[in-house]
């Protein structure tokens, strides 16, 4: 008998909470596993610059009454009375008959950035937990709320399974070991974990699976050059379905700018930025002064003024947008061509997911451009169009004979959710 379970993805931001729940089968059948279903969608974002921004919507109908399209919340300022305030609409929603309490939801996914060297999704219990509290001084920024969410749910939701899922998993088994490897005193590195572990890996986790469907070839024998462009930016070289390098290094700070990260710097500029480099903040003990700037006060956002990136290419835009939109391309530029190398020139296709990466028709214009000596090619008016469309992978150029050019609309909760339906091992006792 077959019944039907309840699965919560939980992706924690340093400013937001994006919510999805799904329902799946128990135990999962052939057809289910690979399709969980979704119910609705949730977010609460502007956290940490209130009012709070609260968004709920059903899958279907998507007319719902309990729908709500955008509703300001000055309340509410903290992770957990975001979380809190999600599970009140919840249960007391009118138009979902099968979830009433916390009994119901049987998973809560979270996405927790860092994963050290985990190297698959994991539950959480207090053994799990005491380790990636350990991990929270690698990634101050990413894993300290995602982990207050962890202690949220335990405590709204004692009877739910949490699973972990980590951004660094996709990568940790198979970066080269001279991809990983900083130069630096290898006894030194050991100790303090220093290494390169790379970010994003539920997203490209998610792309090459949808992109190796759509190109009708298996996932072992797919090559693709593979970027996450957000807030937090990424590139991916994935060859053979395995990611073999990644911009983000330790922690997402590495490689590509951001809506409020410089990306790669030199790292003396830190000496001469600021003479409290490594002083602590004070909203923050565990994170200094330098890390502070260089994630929340740089990036796209420092040069012109908004973490806007559709503003760069706006009829009226900031200040150096031309700027801070030709310094992205040329950051994405280098990766793309060194990538396409290692690859040695076998590139199915070159992929744009994340915020920018899926909308910013502009930046993926520039960017094939710039990398046409390649043999890539966009088709404009399908690059153009790209946004209307909804499906999960839609090709803006590229075609008979060179790389596709592709754009994915990568779903983090719907991998998480995906992970949680194939993986045995967590049904097993239910
Ligand atoms: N229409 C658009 N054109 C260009 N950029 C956009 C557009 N809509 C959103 N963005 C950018 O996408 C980024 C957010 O991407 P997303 O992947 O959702 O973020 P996060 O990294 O927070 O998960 C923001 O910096 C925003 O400026
Ligand atoms: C790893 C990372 O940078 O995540 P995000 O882009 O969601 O901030
Ligand atoms: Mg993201």
């Amino acid at each position: 008998m077959s019944s039907e379970k309840l699965i919560l993805a939980i992706n924690a931001g340093s400013s937001s909470v994006k919510l999805s729940l799904y329902s799946s089968t128990s135990p999962p059948g052939p057809g289910d596993a690979l399709a969980p279903k979704l119910i609705l969608e949730s977010s609460i974002s502007s956290l940490t610059s209130p009012p709070a921004v609260f968004k709920y919507t059903h899958a279907s109908p998507s007319s719902s009454s309990s729908n709500v399209d955008s509703e300001q919340l000055p309340d509410i300022k903290s992770q957990e009375n975001a979380f809190k305030h999600f599970l009140d609409c919840l249960f007391s929603d009118s138009e979902l008959k099968q979830v009433c309490s916390g009994e119901d939801i049987a998973f809560a996914c979270h996405r927790i950035v860092h994963g050290g060297d985990f190297d698959k999704p994991i539950v959480l219990g207090e053994e799990s937990l005491d380790h990636l509290k350990e991990l929270t001084d690698l990634a101050p920024l990413h894993n300290a709320p995602a982990l207050s969410l962890v202690y949220t749910t335990f405590k709204h939701l004692p009877t739910t399974k949490n699973i972990a899922f980590f951004d660094t998993t996709f990568h940790t088994l198979s970066l080269p070991e001279h991809i990983r490897t900083y130069p630096l005193d290898p006894d030194h590195a050991r100790q303090h974990k220093i290494r390169k572990y790379g970010f994003h890996g539920i997203s490209y986790a998610f792309i090459v699976r949808e992109v190796a469907a759509y190109l009708n070839k298996p996932i072992e024998e797919t090559n693709i050059i593979a970027l996450h462009l957000g807030s937090g930016a990424s590139a991916c070289a994935i060859c053979n379905g395995k990611s073999i390098d990644t911009s983000m290094g330790l922690t997402p700070l590495e490689g590509l700018p951001g809506a409020t990260r410089s990306g790669t710097v030199d790292p003396s500029l830190v000496f001469h930025y600021t003479t409290h480099a490594s002083n602590l903040t004070q909203d923050d003990p565990h994170i200094s002064k330098a890390e502070e700037i260089l994630n929340k006060h740089s990036g796209w956002a420092s040069l012109t003024g908004t973490p806007d990136f559709a503003a760069l290419t706006s009829p009226s835009p900031p200040p150096n947008a031309a700027l801070a939109f030709a310094l992205f391309v040329d950051r994405i530029t280098n990766l793309v061509a060194a990538y396409f190398v290692k690859l040695r020139g076998q590139v199915d296709a070159l992929v744009f997911a994340g915020g920018v990466g899926e909308r910013s028709w502009q930046l993926r214009e520039a960017v094939v451009d710039a990398v046409a000596c390649l043999g890539f090619e966009v088709r404009r008016e399908d690059n153009k169009g790209v946004s209307e469309r909804r499906e999960v992978v839609a090709a803006v150029g590229g075609g008979s004979g060179c790389a596709e050019v592709l754009v994915c609309r990568t779903d983090e909760a719907r991998e998480m959710a995906r992970g949680c339906v194939v993986e045995r091992r967590f049904w097993g006792d239910m």
